[in-house]
């Protein structure tokens, strides 16, 4: 699946008319699939349709036309001037005998639904005056809003803040970078041709059925040695030993994942967990030799990170470098000895590296993953809510994880899932995005127990469950009308 940018939505609806798909069926189904999201939703609960004059408030005409017809009570208010296909949805909603009044006499009462049909992808810049004061009054209302397509405003601010948001064809930006203002997501098929959707150009939207066959298998004759074996580096010794945990977390999660063995490379001290793992306690940073196919390095290990680094890459290792170990000349060597790498930085250790605040990268992660991968050859995990994964030109956006995940450790886990896929064999862009996919899963199935107050162990233990999801029939997070 893949995540569209407002302008290319606009392009694949330009190319289906030029097809000669007719964009008032577009028009029709999106405001249909969105009034039958509405009844799942609210019932027969009576429903206020805010429309604007574009094709985003004929979408909403659309759709009161639908509920009037289903019996639920609609009252529409309307800006005027509209043109083209929206003109047309609304003389049909006319012809049914509905009062459209202006949308300057907009009001609601405690009964009733908003259904948020102002803006959609043609909007141009922030909301102002009439509108920004319509969505904020939307907003303190305390009624549930129905977004079509978008959130209205987004993905500037004032926005409106949906309690849930149909998306029409396909997924924009701004649904994954703005998850908080849509709520619950629907996408909703409106019979956009199916070639006008397949953009190798565009972003992926990691999806269940694009990893599942990513899943490493486990024959009946797997033993210890044959599934993936990882070594873990990580560690400091100076001031207490102060983040002795880390590299245990990343063990953990090569376990969890699947890892037939765990090497740990630690400074002597380190606590002896998971019992299951191979110590290895060292004065200074050091490569033991042991039999692994991948590596995890870096975490906890403050001024030791860089040697770490320098360290594992004398095993030439598909390697997974984490926290310390990430230092712009550690990944120039990486990239020149040609070691299969993923890097795993947060907003601001990404940030340090491409000399950015971490406020920056946030805005625009997709755009941060791509230009770190590009200047270091390497594949990037930019950690955060989207996490987006990149190699060269390849985006891969992942749509699982909640902010339960933000407590101590979870990075440390992840770390240790990715080595395990590459220690099984997964190319560091599949085990990216892959173990970016299953551990936002494990924070999700958490979640739905307890969505604040996880510990970072727990994740690295809902891991087999989040794998089972997936290899069933694991549920994307949003639902498909
Ligand atoms: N394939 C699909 O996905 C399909 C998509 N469809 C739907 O079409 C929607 C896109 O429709 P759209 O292009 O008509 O734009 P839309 O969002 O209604 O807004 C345009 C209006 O906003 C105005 N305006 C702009 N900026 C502004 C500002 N800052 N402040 C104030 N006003 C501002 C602008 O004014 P203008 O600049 O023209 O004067 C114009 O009047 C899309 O989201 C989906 O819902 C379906 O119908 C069918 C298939
Ligand atoms: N609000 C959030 N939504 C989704 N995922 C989150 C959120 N906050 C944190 N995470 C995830 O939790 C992990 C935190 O990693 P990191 O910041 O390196 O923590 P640590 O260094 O303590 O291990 C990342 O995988 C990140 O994507
Ligand atoms: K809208």
């Amino acid at each position: 699946m893949r995540l569209f940018t407002p302008e290319a939505m606009r392009e694949a609806d330009q190319k289906a008319v030029e097809m000669g798909y007719p964009s008032l069926l577009l028009m029709e189904w999106a405001g249909m699939k969105a009034a039958r999201v509405y009844q799942e939703l609210f019932g027969h609960r009576p429903a206020v349709v805010l429309a604007g004059k574009g094709n985003n408030g004929g979408d909403g005409l659309v759709l009161a036309r639908h509920l009037h017809l289903a019996g639920v009570p609609v009252r529409v208010f309307a800006a005027e001037g509209q043109g083209g296909d929206a003109l047309l949805a609304r003389r049909a909603l006319e012809a049914h005998g509905l009062e459209i009044r202006p949308l300057e006499e907009a009001i609601w009462n405690r009964e009733e639904v908003l259904v948020d049909a102002l803006f959609g992808t043609g909007l141009k810049g922030p909301l102002e005056s009439f509108h920004a004061g319509l969505v904020e009054r939307m907003n303190a209302s305390g009624l549930p809003i129905l977004a079509l397509d978008l959130p209205s405003g987004l993905p500037f601010t004032p926005h409106a803040q949906a309690t849930a948001t149909v998306a029409f064809a396909a997924f924009k930006t701004p649904h994954l970078l703005h998850r908080e203002a849509c709520g619950r997501l629907f996408l909703a098929d409106i019979g956009l041709p199916k070639v006008l959707l397949e953009r190798e150009d565009l972003p992926e939207i990691a999806t269940p059925e694009g990893l599942l066959p990513l899943l490493p298998k486990r024959p009946l004759t797997a033993h210890k040695g044959s599934v993936g074996r990882v070594g873990v580096l990580g560690g400091y010794r100076g001031e207490g030993l102060r983040y002795a945990g880390a590299p245990v977390l990343s063990a953990l999660g090569a376990y969890r994942m699947g890892a037939g063995l765990v090497h740990l490379v630690a400074p002597e001290g380190s606590p002896l967990e998971p019992l299951e793992a191979v110590f290895h306690p060292v004065q200074v940073p050091a490569l033991p030799s042991m039999r692994v196919e991948a590596l995890a390095v870096g975490m906890g290990g403050g001024p030791w990170g860089r040697e770490w680094a320098l360290k594992a890459l004398e095993a030439r290792l598909p390697t997974v470098l984490d926290a310390d170990a990430l230092h712009l000349e550690v990944l120039e060597a990486y990239r020149k000895a040609g070691v299969p790498t993923v890097l795993t930085p947060h907003a601001g250790e990404a940030g340090r590296l491409l000399g950015m605040s971490p406020e920056e990268v946030a805005k625009d992660p997709l755009r941060a993953a791509q230009t770190l991968a590009e200047r270091t050859g390497l594949t990037v995990v930019l950690k955060g809510n989207p996490t987006v994964v990149a190699q060269g030109s390849r985006l891969s956006v992942n749509p699982t994880g909640n902010p339960a995940l933000a407590t101590g450790g979870t990075g440390d886990v992840l770390s240790g899932v990715i080595a395990a896929l590459l220690a099984a064999g997964l190319s560091p862009f599949d085990a990216a995005r892959l173990g970016v996919y299953l551990h936002g899963l494990a924070g999700d199935l958490l979640a739905q127990e307890r969505d604040v107050g996880l510990l970072a162990r727990e994740v690295a233990e809902a891991l087999p469950k989040a794998r089972r999801a997936l290899s069933e029939s694991s549920i994307p997070p949003w639902r498909t009308v």
